[in-house]
């Protein structure tokens, strides 16, 4: 029975009542209808047009008890009829494009830092602004620092994926950079405020993933902007007032990730533990730019 099993998978297997025949018991012998793959021979168009005189010889198959291991995987071989295949089962993963966002403050440049530090093969893409350089940024690594008027030209080339007038300054995403780092094989970072990620939604639509990095609670959040000590108290506040809002953008979102106070590195797992799940995905989202 379940010879007879094993036999109905094999594609081009005949299982005709003179295809088993008994042997000692250590050995199995298998009759089949096919000439095994070699690199000048061709699988036989269909086995009626066989005649008897070109049947194949018997196949044996040593028992599973005492067989040497490549005997029996080189029996096994010439039994199905072509060789096992050394080539990688899974599908190449693709590069991903991975849009982090979330309101001020809750920690997005700490995660993508992070990220960036444990793992290989990403590329955080680099956004071009027109705001001043905070304490400690550094040009080319952080924003690429430019003025009004450079941003739009960049705007006029149409060099930019998205851009947008963010507190009074402008952020953009130059697309060459991604282009670069996609065709090397790279995962793509971006990070976008909320308003970016809308529009990047529609531009990229389900061709990217998107990530919406929250505190643990809204108050946590307000802690950390105080705590950062980055914002004049009238921009504390609109920045608090617009976090409020954000928040119910979450819907539009494909993953939501907490960001919880002095848990940094379980947040980066986190992240990490998404890329994964979406490169072991059987279809895998394609990004265009
Ligand atoms: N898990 C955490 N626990 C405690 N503090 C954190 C955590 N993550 C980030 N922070 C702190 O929160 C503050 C805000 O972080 P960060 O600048 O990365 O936020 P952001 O989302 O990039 O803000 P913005 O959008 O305004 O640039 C920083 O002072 C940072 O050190």
């Amino acid at each position: 029975m379940l010879i007879r099993r094993f036999c109905a998978s094999i594609p081009h297997f005949n299982l005709s009542p003179v295809s088993l025949t008994k042997k000692p018991a250590n050995h199995l012998v298998v009759f089949n209808n096919f000439t095994p793959r070699t690199p000048n021979s061709q699988t036989p168009k269909s086995i009626s047009s066989m005649g008897e005189s070109r049947r194949p010889a018997a196949v044996p198959i040593p028992a599973v008890e005492t067989a040497d291991r490549m005997e029996l995987y080189r029996a096994l071989e010439t039994s199905v009829g072509s060789s096992f295949s050394l080539e990688p089962l899974a599908p190449k993963p693709r590069p991903l494009i991975v849009v982090i966002s979330g309101p001020s403050g809750v920690g997005k440049d700490c995660l993508i830092k992070r990220l960036r530090e444990v793992r290989e093969n990403i590329h955080f893409v680099v956004t071009a602004t027109s705001r001043s350089m905070r304490a400690g940024e550094v040009n080319g690594k952080d924003y690429f620092f430019v003025s009004k008027e450079e941003f739009l030209t960049m705007v006029e080339n149409d060099e930019l994926l998205e851009y947008a007038l963010v507190y009074g300054d402008y952020k953009g995403i130059p697309k060459q950079q991604i282009r670069d780092y996609m065709a090397k094989g790279h995962d793509i970072i971006l990070r976008v405020d909320i308003q970016g990620a809308a529009t990047l939604r529609k531009i990229l639509g389900d061709s990217a993933v998107f990530l919406f990095l929250v505190a643990e609670s809204e108050s946590e959040l307000v802690m950390r902007l105080i705590d950062r000590k980055t914002e004049s108290k009238e921009a504390l506040l609109v920045r608090v007032a617009t976090a409020k809002e954000e928040l119910k953008q979450m819907k539009n979102f494909d993953y939501v990730v907490v960001n919880a106070e002095g848990k940094l590195e379980n947040c980066v797992k986190m992240v990490e533990s998404i890329m994964d799940a979406e490169k072991a995905k059987v279809w895998q989202k394609r990004a265009m730019i």
